[in-house]
């Protein structure tokens, strides 16, 4: 046998990082959730039990901090470029960083309708997450995503027209809640170095305002003929607001909401037009995946 591929590195490291405006007295937090995974010529490692060509986990997780202090933090797509070069320029043997970043979102707490300088509420599981990968003397791949962004829309969605055979049991609907746990994600163009990246930082933060603004208004206006027709709708709108942007993915769980039928009980009507009490389905869902291109 052979090593046909490996990487390693450490996994879930927390970072929190405070900037204090000295000025203003505004505070502003990020907390985040690493991985860096490294590549190169580490095979002697697996099969040899040689540990020469190790850059231990614990000195990754250690640079991951000094990066940390030394670099800005945001947005993520810069200092994940930043983190996953360090190790291929520094290590001549390690070819290849890949560098995975979860931001949580501490939304600046309001209070008497005034943004507070240095409180925040944590807003759901909603995350802004990063795939950085670096690849030594080809360039600088990155994914920008969301996930976890969870919605509901009382009406303004549809479902019929679709096929029917003896396997259909699905009734038509012209009227039904929709509601998803948004994962959307956009993959930028290679850049071919860090300079680059550094060069277009100014696109990462407007891309994601765009890429989540474009998902919520599309989802709550769209009088939605499926999720797949609403979900195309917010990819094509975001891939022509970002032309460094080579495609966009959705992947949409259905989570449904069952009518119940309450005749049984002195005849009380709760279903269609007097549908008002449901029941939210846990499983199984429906998961519409879709990937927009350019044409
Ligand atoms: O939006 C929907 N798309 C589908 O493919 C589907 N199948 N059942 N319900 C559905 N709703």
């Amino acid at each position: 046998s052979a090593l046909a591929a490996a990487r390693y590195g450490k996994d879930n490291v927390r970072v929190y990082k405070v900037h204090r405006d000295e000025k203003t007295g505004v505070q502003t937090v990020v907390e985040m959730t690493v991985c860096v995974l490294l590549e190169g010529d580490i095979e002697t490692s697996y099969t040899k039990a040689d540990n020469s060509v190790v850059v231990a986990t614990d000195s990754i997780k250690n640079t991951i901090y000094i990066t940390a202090k030394q670099q800005p933090v945001t947005p993520p797509e810069l200092f994940g470029s930043i983190l996953g070069n360090h190790f291929v320029e520094k290590y001549s043997h390690i070819h290849a960083a890949h560098v995975n970043i979860v931001t949580h979102r501490w939304v600046r707490m309001g209070v008497d309708g005034k943004p507070h300088p240095h409180s925040f509420v944590k807003e759901g599981g909603e995350t802004r997450n990063v795939q950085v990968d670096v690849h030594e003397g080809k360039g600088i791949d990155i994914q920008s995503s969301i996930k976890n962004l969870t919605v509901l829309k009382s009406t303004g969605s549809q479902f019929h027209g679709f096929l029917r055979d003896e396997f259909t049991t699905l009734k038509e609907t012209w009227d039904r809640i929709l509601s998803t746990d948004v994962a959307a994600d956009w993959q930028w163009r290679r850049f071919s170095n860090l300079a680059q990246v550094k060069a277009n930082a100014r696109r990462f933060n407007p891309a994601y305002e765009v890429a989540r603004n474009t998902t919520l208004k599309t989802f709550a206006e769209d009088n939605s003929a499926s999720v797949q027709a609403t979900m195309y709708k917010m990819g094509e709108i975001i891939l022509a607001a970002e032309p460094l942007l080579d495609t966009v993915d959705y992947a949409l769980p259905n989570n449904h909401y069952f009518e119940i039928d309450l005749s049984w009980h002195k005849g009380t009507k709760n279903t269609g037009k007097d549908a008002e009490v449901y029941a939210p389905q846990s499983n199984p869902n429906g998961l519409i995946k879709c990937t927009v291109g350019r044409a």
